[in-house]
């Protein structure tokens, strides 16, 4: 559905995108991740044909982003990181601004609006001026302007961004639904835990390159070859340190309050050996578990160049 080779994008003397690679089939939900300034917008902006490529090449939806931008924008909803609603313009007004750019027929318009607000639970605001939205009504009202046409693929830079926790669930929500109703859809974010119960897929990028790609279930399964426990000490939590410190096994250890978290050097670490030691020494040990990677720990791994 959405198929980039060998992008690359220069500002200057400057490399913000380097040779990118990336491919996303119908109905996934990929997770564009990566710190600020990684390339993620470089990228997107590539793909909703707002910026021209130095090297490479893409399509969306079978047609090619530089011989057949029209096409490709037929195709797309794409909601910017930043993004403008105009003063003085009701919520509808808004909404068929867009669908007449669409060139969506009057009568159609009147329903597309209706299913939009329905959707994204903004009936009730329909006739209220948009610059009187709070910011998480905008940020819906701008995915509401995204989904007008009815485009099989979305293009979401940083949605949730700035919103609060409640606000986020709902965007989320909404992601799910659209993916469910056969969008496929990208949305970055450098909020790392936010992505991690919806996508099916993710990407990492820094510093304009992709350093990994592909199924979320993968992704977590070429990660968890390295151990992390977190443990909780009752008594000679000093002793306890020394002990974990001096196991060649474990290549960090982190103290949080009571809480230890130990992370194991390679794949073949016997994370049992530490706990028998532990034990054996008289430490009172009052939890020793493996912690399931997070998304977050993915991308530390990934950028850290623990695993590739
Ligand atoms: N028009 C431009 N001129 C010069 N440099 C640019 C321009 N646009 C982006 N860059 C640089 O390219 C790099 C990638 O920027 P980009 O906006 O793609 O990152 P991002 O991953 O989207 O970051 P953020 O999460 O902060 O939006 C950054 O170093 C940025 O400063």
């Amino acid at each position: 559905m959405i198929e980039i080779t060998g992008f690359g994008k220069d500002y200057g003397e400057f490399t913000a995108v380097e040779n990118l690679d990336l491919k996303i089939e119908e109905g996934e939900m990929f997770g564009f991740i990566g710190p600020n300034g990684a390339g993620k917008s470089t990228t997107i902006r590539f793909l909703a044909t707002l910026l021209r490529a130095s090297r490479g090449e893409g399509s969306v939806n079978g047609h090619s982003i530089t011989d057949d931008p029209m096409n490709v924008r037929r195709s797309v909803g794409y909601m910017p990181d930043a993004f403008g609603v105009y003063d003085g313009m009701k919520v509808w007004e808004f909404l068929d601004f867009f669908a007449v750019a669409y060139k969506i027929g009057r009568t159609q318009r009147k329903q597309v609006i209706r299913d939009v607000l329905e959707l994204l639970d903004l009936t009730y605001k329909r006739d209220d001026y948009v610059n009187g939205l709070s910011r998480g009504m905008k940020q819906r009202l701008c995915l509401a302007k995204t989904l007008v046409h009815d485009p099989p693929v979305l293009i979401l830079d940083e949605p949730a961004s700035g919103l609060d926790p409640r606000a986020r669930v709902e965007v989320k929500a909404l992601l799910k639904e659209l993916r469910r109703m056969g969008k496929t859809i990208l949305i970055s974010s450098h909020i790392l835990t936010e992505l991690a119960d919806c996508c099916t897929s993710i990407g990492i990028i820094e510093r304009g390159q992709l350093l990994m790609h592909g199924p979320i279930d993968d992704v977590y399964r070429r990660i968890q070859g390295t151990p992390t426990v977190v443990a909780q000490f009752g008594n000679n939590l000093d002793k306890g340190l020394s002990i974990i410190r001096s196991n060649p096994d474990v290549r960090d250890v982190q103290i949080d309050g009571e809480k230890v978290t130990i992370e194991f050097a390679s794949p073949e670490s016997e994370t049992g050996n530490l706990l028998k030691s532990l034990v054996d020494q008289g430490v009172e040990v009052k939890n020793f578990g493996i912690k399931e990677p997070n998304l977050e720990d993915v991308f530390m791994m990934v950028t850290k160049g623990l695993v590739s």
